[in-house]
């Protein structure tokens, strides 16, 4: 076996373990020089100002560069007391936050500012809030290094987009939370290396707490857990107890959560370019989803959101309520960061408002005007995303308790919400919304025997949709097992089985080292355990039946010392739970295969949601298949002599792709799951002219001449998409090469898919279209194009399901009488 080694020039010959060091391919030269200023600069005490302008939300990072900001990283750290209390080597953490900052991607929002950003909010929270002494060190600690780390190496496109396109990402991590266990992943990974291991000084077990810790803030920023996460915690405010292990892990997960999201908390000079550089990012991946045919996520598309109609969706209905609840515990934030936020709000309401009259007006002018040709858009900023104006000093309304304040009317304030928009409609569904949707996955951060109502509180999501698996898997007891390894299993046989190249090693151990080949299906399964929380130390009497195994404990804290011993959970903390696995509607709506797809256009219509007549015009006499059909016909497929079962094949190919006919309501389901015939695949299954108040940021930009230089440019330089940076290039496929990418081989140049294809293939061979008569039935029968057309689709598509073959174990289906 050849071992090839990707290691840093500068630690080669450092350390044993890992061999291969967290490694950036992509090391810049700007890199090397960042760090030099940054050693130049390290030694230096900040001026008593910048450390109190670095408490403040109006802080602003791009008043900084790349090496100051790291040094007011480390200010962080030496303000909170978190070097002398934990024994930090200062030169080690110096290391780890050059490294932290080499592995953030020049994407326009989830780049190192960024992560400077949630990390400095943080600190501001911590310091308003005075959590040092409500959670202790230890908590401050893992929060602003799961802050620091939270985003490494995001590739510029989400989560929707990983699952989506079925990237390395997705399928890795089984499509939970692909990117949240990628950054956490890199961020161990770097602190493998002892040069970078900030950790080093702490003994197993803390270092052990301080990892669950990190893995579980960390995995809290997927939106597709927010309302899981919301839900939670509200609960446990009332009575909240920070001798209460579960508590205090909600309260940390909402609190990376809320610096995460807390852009529109700063100043509008500051909020606002982010705001840019995210809806940046967004259009970029909804263009690169228009242009690989995948599903659009429709908050991203600039077709559908404007500016200030997709802030005040996220503010009102994602951002706000969380910081609400927040601030219920923490009343000490309140005016810190969630009047702010109201104030952006009704900015943005106000924005909203404007633009909507405007179109509306344009819209009548272009109607009574002969000549036509008005837009009916807002002009544009220059960066074609945003029109430009300025939030005004509050209102006394803005500034006093808002609307937002009542969840339930809150709909109706905003005013660009059409009704149902809370429901998930696909035009206005929040972040949250399409996230929750997409992960299909869900996961309870607690116990698997709390009370199903304790969800009931949540508004209106996906989860009221999805039957929890939590019943299904405590009801069916041994079965539970297999109720979730099968929904999950099944789902990516199907992509698997039919899917793309698109996806790109991630893992630059894959091939260069078995070892951590090995440990990157440890570490799906490690995550899992944190993730379902089955790490939490439990009883046997904690075990609810069919909850499966306590695993043991990741973290042992018997003999931690006591000053750092953490608050351990005080009751029985259990299990895993994956809720709500198996709806999101009819299994078409997830599958973007071709073929699914093709399926999908040639049987359900539109307009009423339910099968076509044609298009279940099932033969009755024969009897050895036909059992999925709905609305059998009569008579028999004879037109090519395609006797090899069509409908065998069909119901092979439903099976394989995870839905199924519904004889009732001639839908299709997703319920029907099936592994896949892949014995690999299966063995790795697992207007406002409105000012905005003016906090600002008072810094005398005396600190370096470099200070004083203001960086404007956005950050949009090449995207890694999903590819990670420590990936050897070699170890990359290509997604144009060799068998091709089935779903891009079946559309057009101007991505419409073909839907006709198989159609088209078979008219050539039949009668003209128009009528045709077929001699079934005993007599002739007079059938439409449509009907005759699919069945003609059938059976062409059974013999192009002969010709399918697995991309990993190249087996082909299983002949239909084996079915
Ligand atoms: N529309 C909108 N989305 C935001 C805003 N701030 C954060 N988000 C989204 O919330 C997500 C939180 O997790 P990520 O950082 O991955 O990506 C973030 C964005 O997609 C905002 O101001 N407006
Ligand atoms: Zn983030």
């Amino acid at each position: 076996m050849v071992i090839i080694l990707y290691g840093f020039d500068k630690y080669e010959g450092l350390s044993r373990r890992p061999e291969t060091p967290p490694h950036r391919k992509s090391s810049l030269p700007k890199h090397s020089e960042v760090k030099k200023r940054f050693l130049e600069i390290c030694d230096n005490t900040l001026p008593d100002e910048i450390k109190a302008a670095l408490r403040l939300p109006a802080f602003d990072s791009y008043e900084w560069d790349d090496a100051d900001v790291i040094h007011l990283m480390q200010t962080m750290f030496m303000e909170l007391g978190l070097i002398d209390k934990f024994n930090i080597p200062i030169e080690t953490l110096r290391e780890w936050l050059y490294e932290v900052y080499k592995h953030y991607n020049e994407v326009p929002f989830h780049n190192f500012r960024h992560c400077f950003c949630v990390a400095q909010m943080m600190y501001a929270i911590t310091q308003q809030a005075n959590l040092i002494e409500s959670l202790g060190e230890l908590e401050v600690l893992i929060l602003l290094v799961s802050c620091i780390c939270h985003d490494l190496d995001h590739p510029g496109y989400n989560n929707i987009y990983q699952i989506n396109a079925r990237t390395e990402l997705a399928l890795r991590y089984n499509d939970i939370s692909p990117l949240e266990n990628h950054h956490c992943s890199i961020a161990f990974r770097l602190l493998e290396h002892p040069d970078c291991n900030i950790f080093r000084n702490f003994n197993r077990e803390t270092f052990n707490f301080i990892r669950e810790g990190i893995i579980r803030c960390i995995l809290a920023t997927d939106m597709a857990r927010h309302n899981e996460i919301l839900t939670q915690f509200k609960e446990v405010v009332p009575i909240f107890d920070y001798s209460n292990r579960s508590h205090v892990n909600l309260l940390c997960m909402v609190l990376i959560k809320v610096a995460d999201i807390s852009n529109e908390a700063r100043p509008m000079d500051v909020a606002e370019p982010w705001l840019d550089r995210l809806l940046q990012e967004f259009f970029a991946q909804s263009a690169a989803e228009k242009s690989e045919g995948l599903p659009v996520t429709p908050f991203m598309d600039p077709d559908k959101v404007s500016k200030p109609g997709s802030q005040v969706r996220f503010i009102g209905l994602v951002l706000l309520p969380l910081f609400e609840a927040l601030g219920e515990l923490l009343p000490d934030l309140i005016d810190l960061i969630i009047i702010p936020v109201r104030v952006a709000l009704d900015y943005y309401k106000k924005l909203n408002d404007a633009q909507t009259r405007s179109r509306k007006s344009l819209a009548e002018n272009t109607e009574n005007s002969s000549d036509g040709g008005g837009s009916p858009s807002l002009p544009r900023s220059q960066s074609g995303i945003s029109v430009r104006s300025r939030r005004s000093i509050p209102s006394q309304k803005s500034a006093s308790r808002t609307s937002v304040d009542e969840p339930t009317c809150l709909a109706a304030e905003l005013h660009d919400l059409p009704e149902g928009s809370e429901s998930g409609d696909s035009e206005t569904a929040t972040e949250v919304d399409v996230a929750e949707k997409t992960s299909k996955f869900k996961v309870d951060t607690e116990c698997c025997n709390r009370s199903k109502s304790s969800h009931s509180a949540s508004r209106k999501s996906s989860r009221e949709k999805r039957p929890s698996m939590i019943s299904e898997m405590c009801s069916s007891g041994s079965g539970r097992m297999r109720n979730s390894y099968g929904n999950i299993h099944g789902y990516h046989t199907n992509r698997c089985h039919f899917g793309s190249n698109r996806a790109v090693s991630l893992d630059q151990y894959s091939t260069s080292n078995n070892r951590r080949l090995s440990d990157g299906l440890q570490q799906v399964i490690s995550d899992s355990n944190v993730f379902y929380n089955r790490h939490v130390r439990c009883s046997e009497n904690d075990v609810v039946p069919g909850c499966g195994p306590c695993s043991g404990g990741v973290i042992n804290n018997a003999n931690m010392a006591a000053n750092d011993k953490p608050k351990m959970p005080e009751g029985s903390a259990l299990a895993s739970i994956l809720s709500g696995g198996g709806g999101g509607g009819n299994g078409v709506a997830y599958g973007d295969d071709t073929l699914n797809m093709n399926l999908a256009n040639a049987l359900y219509d539109s307009s009423n949601s339910n099968l076509r007549q044609a298009s279940v015009t099932i033969p009755t006499n024969n009897k050895t298949s036909g059992n999925n059909s709905s609305n059998g016909g009569n008579g028999s497929c004879s037109q090519n002599g395609t006797s090899k079962s069509w409908k065998q094949r069909f119901k092979q190919i439903t099976e394989m792709f995870s839905f199924g006919f519904e004889k009732t309501n001639k839908r299709f389901n997703s319920a029907s799951v099936r592994s896949s015939p892949c014995s690999i695949r299966n063995n790795n299954a697992t207007g406002a002219d409105l000012q905005k108040p003016g906090i600002c940021c008072t810094i005398s930009n005396n600190m370096s001449p470099s200070l004083l230089k203001r960086n404007p440019d956005l950050v949009n330089s090449g995207r890694n998409r999903a590819y990670s940076l420590d990936v050897p290039p070699r170890n990359r496929y290509s997604s144009s090469s060799g068998g091709g990418d089935s779903r891009k081989s079946s559309r057009n140049e101007d991505n419409s898919i073909n839907r006709h294809d198989p159609f088209a293939e078979d008219n050539n061979s039949g009668p003209s279209p128009g009528q045709y008569v077929v001699g079934f039935g005993g007599a002739g029968e007079t059938r439409t194009t449509a009907e005759m057309a699919t069945t003609s689709f059938w059976s062409t598509l059974s013999d192009r399901l002969s010709n399918f073959a697995c991309k990993c174990c190249e087996q082909k289906l299983p002949d239909p009488e084996n079915v």
